[in-house]
C-alpha cells in the first residue's frame, strides 16, 4: 500500500478550512496512518522546501509556511502519491481542474491550502522529515 505525505498548511488552518479538507480527503479513499499539528520554524519551512532553494519564491513560501501552524498527515491508499496530486489539483488554483480541493478553495499560488509529495521517493523523504519514527511497512 503506498503512503504520500499531505500537508493542510496555514491558510488552511487559519481559514477553519481543516475539516472540509480533511472530509475531502477521506471521501475519496485515503486512509490517515498520522496526523498532528505543528509550528514550523522559519529555519524547519526552509528545511522542508530546500529543493526550492534559489527559486524566486522560496522567501515567500517559507515565510508563509512557518507564518502559522499547519497539518501534516500521513495518507495511504493504492498508487495514493499520484492520486492525491489529481485530489488537491494544479499548484495555482487558477488552473486547478473542477472539483480539486486547491481549486474550491485556494486563493493563490502561494497559499493554495495543501501540499502533497510529487513522487513516491519524496513521499518517503517528507514523511521522515515529520514523523521520524513511523514504520513505512505495509501494513493491511
Ligand atoms: N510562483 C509562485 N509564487 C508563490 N508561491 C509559489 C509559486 N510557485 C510555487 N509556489 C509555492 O511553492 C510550493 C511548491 O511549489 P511546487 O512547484 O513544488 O508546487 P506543488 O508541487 O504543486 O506544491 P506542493 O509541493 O506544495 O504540493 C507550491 O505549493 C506553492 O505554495
Amino acid at each position: 500500500m503506498e503512503q504520500t505525505l499531505a500537508i493542510l498548511k496555514p491558510d488552511c488552518v487559519r481559514r477553519g478550512l481543516i475539516g472540509e479538507v480533511i472530509r475531502r480527503i477521506e471521501a475519496a479513499g485515503f486512509r490517515i496512518r498520522a496526523m498532528k499539528m505543528v509550528h514550523l520554524t522559519k529555519k524547519e519551512a526552509e528545511g522542508f522546501y530546500a529543493v526550492h532553494r534559489g527559486r524566486p519564491f522560496f522567501e515567500e513560501l517559507t515565510t508563509f509556511m512557518s507564518s502559522g501552524p499547519c497539518v501534516p498527515m500521513v495518507l495511504e491508499k493504492e498508487n495514493a502519491v499520484a492520486d492525491f496530486r489529481a485530489l488537491i489539483g494544479a499548484t495555482d488554483p487558477a488552473e486547478a481542474a473542477e472539483g480539486t480541493i486547491r481549486r474550491e478553495f485556494a486563493e493563490s499560488k502561494g497559499q493554495n491550502i495543501v501540499h502533497g509529495s510529487d513522487s513516491v521517493e519524496n513521499a518517503r523523504i517528507e514523511i521522515h522529515f515529520f514523523f521520524p519514527s513511523i514504520e513505512l511497512v505495509d501494513r493491511r
